[in-house]
């Protein structure tokens, strides 16, 4: 670890431990970091703004890419007080972004009563065997959309 990248992991820590005494969300802070520069901070706001998507990896994300006006974050580093739930990390790859740092783990956050990873054991079960049930339907419906996109002249691709 070099002395920027600690002191960006204390930058997290420190929206991590911020949230908590200002009561706007979750012990969660995250900082996105480009070319040794900080572009973005979130953190989480869940509670705050009954959003349960709002967590500080989301938040940073969305910041850095209206910030950048760009979906692509490749170049891009993120550094979270907290290892990512598997959204956040779905929202990581979507991004782009190229490295993750974290600091607190999955078991550190699930014995303070955060569930990342109740999901992480569910996800790496088969999909008849986790607590939330799903059924397909509509595929020959839902399908239209994904032939239109196939032809489409003035689609963005991402
Ligand atoms: N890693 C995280 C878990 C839960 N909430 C967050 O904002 N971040």
């Amino acid at each position: 670890m070099t002395e920027a990248q600690e002191q960006f992991m204390r930058e997290a820590a420190q929206l991590a431990l911020e949230n908590v005494h200002s009561a706007q969300g979750g012990p969660f802070g995250a900082v996105i970091v480009r070319d040794g520069e900080v572009i973005a901070r979130g953190m989480n706001r869940v509670t705050s703004t009954s959003d349960p998507t709002a967590h500080a990896e989301v938040v940073a994300i969305r910041e850095a890419a209206h910030r950048l006006g760009t979906f692509d974050l490749s170049g891009c580093e993120i550094y979270t007080s907290c290892e990512p739930c598997p959204m956040c990390l779905g929202a990581i790859y979507w991004a782009r972004l190229n490295r993750v740092y974290y600091g607190c783990t999955q078991a550190d956050a699930d014995a303070i009563g955060f569930s990342d990873q109740f999901i992480y054991e569910e996800l790496a079960r088969p999909q008849d065997q986790r607590r939330l049930e799903m059924r397909q339907l509509g595929r020959e419906v839902s399908l239209q959309a994904f032939e239109a996109w196939t032809v489409s002249q003035s689609k963005v691709p991402y």
